[in-house]
């Protein structure tokens, strides 16, 4: 939390007690998620080239045991960031992600100034054996200077990656093993011109 307050950013090993990484492992192992294909998601998706990322992905919606105790985590950490960084977020959104061998997600910011309701950024990691040299790393560039690469995340079980969605530039480099994640997003209530998003 200090890191995030300080740097903007912020990766947290073994983040959430061991059962519920192991839950939300089994559901991800399980094949039972529907995944669908990112490029052709929901209307907010702020995406403007469709062919940056090849994930595939599954919004999350308390639709299994995993997937409450996964919104409860989360909704603890929401109020935990508002009362200790006072950031007013308003609500979490999230999902599985699956990269298939060789996917990608190219560099790219989650909101965008002015227009973003999209506060912070998370990336929750469920791979339990994740090799040195798999690539697949989350790699987070420097808001300042996008060539300057400031850290380099390996995807692994339980760690939690929290960043602020407006500044940080980050990319998925292609593995060579299937990459499972959860990305999700702290929104703040913004509304402008009529339109209030979230919508109510
Ligand atoms: O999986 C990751 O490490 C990051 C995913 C991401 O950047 C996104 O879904 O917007
Ligand atoms: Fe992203």
């Amino acid at each position: 939390m200090k890191d995030l307050r300080q740097d903007g950013y912020c990766v947290l090993e073994n983040a959430l007690p061991d059962e519920i990484a192991q839950s939300l492992l089994a559901e991800v192992t399980s094949s039972n998620i529907d995944y669908r294909q990112a490029n052709i998601g929901r209307a907010q998706d702020h995406q403007l080239n469709q062919s940056i990322r090849s994930d595939a992905i599954k919004w999350i919606n308390k639709e299994s045991p995993a997937e409450t105790l996964w919104v409860e985590q989360m909704e603890n950490l929401r109020l935990e960031l508002n009362k200790q960084l006072f950031l007013g977020l308003f609500s979490y959104e999230s999902h599985f992600a699956h990269y298939p061998i060789g996917a990608f997600y190219k560099t790219h910011l989650d909101a965008f100034h002015g227009q973003a309701n999209r506060m912070l950024s998370t990336v929750y990691y469920l791979n339990p054996e994740w090799p040195e040299n798999a690539g697949g790393e989350l790699v987070i560039y420097n808001p300042e200077n996008h060539q300057e690469e400031i850290i380099r995340v390996q995807p692994k079980l339980g760690t939690l990656v929290i960043f602020l969605s407006e500044e940080f530039p980050h990319q998925v480099l292609p593995a060579t093993r299937p990459r499972q994640s959860i990305a999700g997003w702290f929104r703040v209530n913004n509304s402008s011109h009529n339109k209030i998003d979230p919508p109510e």
